[in-house]
């Protein structure tokens, strides 16, 4: 079976590398030449663990191909899967261009029989947009080429992508007709050999499944930070309060820890666009709306709580422990870091970094107006205080000893909640953390 994936980033390329090692032949597609090339030259344009195996292991093996033109190989595909980028709008929706572009693409190209899955994650009422503009195409081109669509949502993690992949939870496909779903069928078959989990459903519904569950994550995320903050004013533990409640299986224990609030692609842009879908259709998501507040607000805590404890933030030295929004990834976007930093830098700190893998990709952002440590122990030398902001394993032990013997300082913000107060406070440190 032969399928083309257009759009290589994070959930293009696991995708396609996750789908050519059970024996599928699969063509990633993307306009950006640089990465298609860096790909051809082995060369990973982003840090996931076990993508760099895998995506070398089947191009050896002839199974995964790059190109920059998808018309090279729409004749010899069955199915298109769409994985390209669908960032937020100015005024908060999702911006469909890059999705329409490959729609027109697409009808301006096909010659016979092939399905366009969309996998990326895109409002309800989608399909029929893309379904206009390939029907728009096709009769420019005066020619009846059958097609259908079909919606497949991604539900990856960054950092667990593989496995997610691999071994998912479920598959949500939104599809028409049974021949569209004969052809999903096979093609996920590998996956879902032990128990098959495949969720069949109109396509209106595939598409509000992904939304549905990330502001449901996001909405557990929202509540605890709301639980976590009352939990400091009343002299509670939100850790001990999220084991409490977590051991309720209607509860259920993951995605309940408090922190400095959710980042990344996902989260902060598919709950905007939640609600601007409820806007459009005169309905006001308020709880989502409530998800969001509470986020943004959540995001400054940890500056918050610098300020509290050093007074002025005026020619503080600060370090920042963890820049990626989670471990495992490289990815800074919409990280809590970000907001942390921005706020540092304009109260007159002077800033710190440092992160296991997202050096460059802060580089890149921030340029030199942070400093860069080689290190999470050259990080701390003469700062007033250590902010965590990314859980990564390797700052979960820290020799404290040699760390208080070298900081000017003695705070430690801990916006992940890792660290053992009794602990940091046996050391002599001023320890703070979320919700306790
Ligand atoms: N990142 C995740 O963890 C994740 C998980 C599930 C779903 N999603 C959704 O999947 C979609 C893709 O997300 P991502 O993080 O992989 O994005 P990304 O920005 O990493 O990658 C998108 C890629 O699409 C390419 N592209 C844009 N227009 C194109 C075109 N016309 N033809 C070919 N290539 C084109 C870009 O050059 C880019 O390489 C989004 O809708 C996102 O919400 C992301
Ligand atoms: O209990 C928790 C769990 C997560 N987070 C934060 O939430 C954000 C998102 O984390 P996570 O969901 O693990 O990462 P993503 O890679 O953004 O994955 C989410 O977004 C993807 C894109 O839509 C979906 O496919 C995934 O199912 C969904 O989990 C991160 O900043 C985490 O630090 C918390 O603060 N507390």
């Amino acid at each position: 079976m032969k399928i083309a994936i257009v759009g290589t980033g994070y959930v293009g390329l696991v995708s396609g590398a996750c789908f050519a090692e059970v024996g599928i032949d699969v063509t990633c597609v993307d306009i950006d030449f640089r990465k298609i090339d860096n790909l051809k030259n082995g060369i990973i344009p982003i840090y996931e663990p076990g993508l760099d195996d895998l995506v070398s292991r089947n191009v050896k093996e002839g199974r995964l191909h790059f190109t920059t033109d998808l018309t090279s190989c729409l004749d010899d595909v069955e199915v298109v899967f769409s994985a390209v980028g669908t960032p937020p709008d100015e005024d908060g929706s999702a911006d469909l261009r890059y999705v329409k572009e490959v729609a027109r693409t697409f009808g301006r190209n096909i010659n016979k029989y092939t399905i366009l899955v969309t996998k990326s994650t895109v409002p309800v009422g989608t399909a029929a947009k893309i379904k206009n503009i390939i029907n728009e195409e096709l009769n420019a081109r005066g020619v009846d080429v059958p097609y259908e669509v079909a919606s497949n949502p991604e539900f990856l993690k960054e950092g667990a992508a593989i496995k997610d992949f691999m071994s998912p939870d479920r598959v949500v496909i939104g599809i028409e007709s049974d021949r569209a779903r004969k052809v999903m069928e096979r093609l996920y078959r590998p996956f879902l050999l032990n128990n098959f989990r495949v969720i069949f459903m109109d396509i209106a519904s595939a598409e509000m499944t992904k939304y549905a569950a990330n502001s449901m994550l996001a909405t557990r995320i929202s509540f605890m930070n709301d639980i976590a903050n009352l939990c400091e004013l009343v002299g509670a533990d939100v850790n001990m309060v999220r084991k409490g409640i977590g051991t309720d299986a209607r509860i259920g224990n993951k995605f309940l820890y408090a922190g400095c609030g959710y980042g990344g692609s996902c989260f902060p842009k598919d709950v905007k666009a939640l609600i601007s879908t409820g806007r459009e259709n005169g309905y006001r998501m308020r709880i989502i709306e409530a998800v969001e507040e509470v986020n943004d607000a959540q995001k400054s805590i940890v500056l918050r709580k610098l300020k509290n404890t050093l007074g002025t933030l005026k020619d503080k030295q600060i370090a920042i422990w963890g820049l990626a929004f989670k471990p495992e990834t490289d990815d800074m976007r919409e990280a809590p870091s970000l907001v942390v930093i921005e706020g540092l830098l304009k109260e007159g700190a002077e800033v710190t970094v440092y992160d296991p893998v997202s050096m460059d990709e802060c580089r890149r952002r921030l340029g030199d107006s942070v400093k860069y440590a080689r290190d999470m122990y050259e990080a701390v030398i003469d700062t007033d205080a250590i902010a965590l902001m990314t859980e990564w394993k390797q700052f979960r032990v820290p020799s404290w000893s040699i760390i208080k013997r070298v900081m000017r300082g003695n705070t430690v913000i801990d916006g992940r909640n890792i660290y053992d107060p009794a602990e940091l406070a046996e050391e002599g440190f001023e320890y703070h953390c979320i919700g306790k």
